[in-house]
């Protein structure tokens, strides 16, 4: 082999490596950090304790899994006299002299330094496609003490990435303050089993509206609605709408949107299905998300400190074996290449596709068996999409496509599509969009007035990765933002109309 061919391939090898990557830190690892977990079930205490250290602090980052709890957070710690800002991908809130901030966990600066750090559900670690978010906090955060708030289920890898970083760690143990109980009857099928107090589990948007459309036909209860494709201020406002006592708006009807972390009024969680469908197949609702979802149940402080836990008519027996069972134990958690990893791999490969880059990483890598490389097909899509957008680094084209986007929302990512095109001519990107007309009366409008307000969101990200000057309209946007919020606010509380089926998939999800 030619001297030259063994410098390329040697030079690719390299640019390969993931091995290792509590080396990828250096600064966090020049500290002696000592990791606080706070290990256990849902509603035992976990966050509640952390913050106590977060808000003692002199200084110190909360990092959250959902913009929702990072907004709910910065109010709590702000109402506390404890000065906090608020960072997502779309809003940064700075308050004056804040020493604390709440933040989602991908916006988390490993460059900062902190007294405390809180890292929030980590055992979302081990998520298929989010895991690498959580393992480059845990990684590379620079504090002194971090606090790692999650359950039992990756504790030993956990302790496996302190031995490799060098780190203290301490395990607390926690206990559910009061046992969830799951009901031996179910609700037989009919609606008018619903009690106050109920939050309907539902996996799809259609389903949802459905339900809701049922309890306000043959009971007296309204509905709160809550699934992913609301804008995070209108599910707020939904939950607070729920939480509130003394209205008519007693029951909730919702995805595990609300799954992580929140504190509702909810006395019994029943599960109108046990089978989601994942955007390829159906399968039942893994074990842990289970326990996840049935611990909003009975939260310590709400109106209903007993917890209960049944279905809408099967699965019962699914029900209770999840909850009884232990967590199965992860033995790995997720990464993802850095953007320097990607240039250097790319200076190997000039000639490959951003797409063909991505997989050709992906493919052959090599990585400690502590680890799994994120899946990043949301990615590879919005990639395929900018593929004839001419002009775009390989930094711009990487921030595209990091871009919140639902890629199976064609509107959203015909916008996207415009939004890089713009700013690979003119590095001038505008909003393009006219401010809906009023609240919605029927679905198709109510769609439109999602679908704008994901697009806004998007225009936002963009904003703050690329700067204002090339997203000159953040102003407009916000604004614009928080009156279709509102709007959407607005419909719910109005309307109740028959859902349509937002995507169409190839293999239909049964309903
Ligand atoms: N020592 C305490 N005094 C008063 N309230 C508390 C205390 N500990 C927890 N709580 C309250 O109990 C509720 C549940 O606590 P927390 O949110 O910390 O639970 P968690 O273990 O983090 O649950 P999850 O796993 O679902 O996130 C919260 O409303 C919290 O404010
Ligand atoms: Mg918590």
């Amino acid at each position: 082999m030619a001297a030259d061919d063994l410098t390329a391939r040697d030079l690719m090898m390299a640019a390969a490596d993931l091995t290792a990557p509590q080396t990828w830190y250096p600064s966090a690892r020049a500290m002696r950090r000592r990791v606080v977990y706070h290990c256990g079930p849902t509603n035992s205490g976990k966050t509640h304790n952390a913050l106590a250290s977060f808000s003692a602090a002199k200084s110190g980052v909360y990092c959250s899994p959902l913009r929702l709890l990072a907004m709910e957070i910065f109010d709590k710690v702000n109402a506390t006299g404890v000065s906090c800002s608020l960072r997502t991908g779309q809003e940064v809130k700075e308050v004056a002299f804040a020493s604390h901030l709440a933040c989602t966990i991908e916006m988390v600066s490993t460059e900062e330094i902190y007294e405390v750090a809180v890292v929030d559900e980590v055992q979302m670690m081990a998520d298929p496609v989010r895991g690498s978010a959580w393992t480059r906090a845990l990684l590379g955060l620079r504090a002194e003490e971090i606090h790692l708030c999650g359950d039992d289920s990756v504790l030993s890898v956990i302790r496996k990435i302190c031995a490799d970083t060098g780190d203290d760690l301490l395990v607390h143990q926690y206990e559910r303050f009061k046992p969830l109980v799951v009901e031996e009857n179910t609700l037989r099928g009919y609606f008018q089993n619903i009690r106050s107090g109920d939050w309907v589990v539902a996996f799809s948007r259609k389903k949802i509206f459905e339900i809701k459309l049922a309890i306000e036909t043959y009971t007296h209860h309204k509905c709160c609605v809550i699934y992913g494709a609301l804008p995070p201020e209108t599910r707020r406002q939904q939950a607070e709408l729920f939480n509130q006592e003394h209205n008519e708006y007693d029951v909730l009807v919702a995805t595990d949107a609300v799954g992580m972390g929140l504190n509702l009024n909810i006395r019994r969680v029943v599960f109108y299905t046990l089978i989601k469908y994942d955007g390829e197949k159906t399968a039942s609702v893994p074990a842990s998300l289970v326990k996840q979802i049935a611990g909003r149940a009975g939260r310590r402080g709400s109106a209903y400190p007993h917890g209960l836990a049944t279905t809408f008519k099967y699965d019962l027996c699914y029900l209770t074996r999840c909850l009884e069972e232990p967590l199965e134990e992860a033995e790995k958690v997720g990464l993802f290449p850095t953007f320097e990893q990607l240039e250097m791999f790319a200076s190997q490969f000039p000639e490959l596709t951003f797409n063909n880059l991505l997989n050709k990483l992906c493919d052959t890598c090599r990585i400690d068996d502590t680890y799994f490389i994120c899946q990043h097909d949301n990615m590879k899509k919005v990639a395929d999409m900018l593929e004839g957008v001419h002009g775009l680094s390989l930094k711009s084209r990487y921030g595209f496509c990091l871009a919140p986007v639902n890629t199976r929302n064609s509107e959203a990512m015909d916008h996207l599509l415009r939004f890089a095109n713009n700013y690979s001519e003119s590095h001038y990107v505008t909003m393009g969009l006219e401010m809906p007309s009023g609240y919605a009366t029927n679905d198709t409008q109510f769609l439109d007035l999602e679908t704008k307000h994901q697009v806004l969101s998007m225009y936002l990200w963009l904003a703050q990765h690329f700067g204002e000057d090339n997203f000159p309209h953040v102003q407009e946007a916000q604004t614009m933002s928080t009156n279709i919020a509102d709007l959407l606010g607005q419909s719910l509380a109005k309307g109740c109309w028959k859902p349509q089926l937002r995507y169409q998939f190839i293999g239909q999800p049964p309903e």
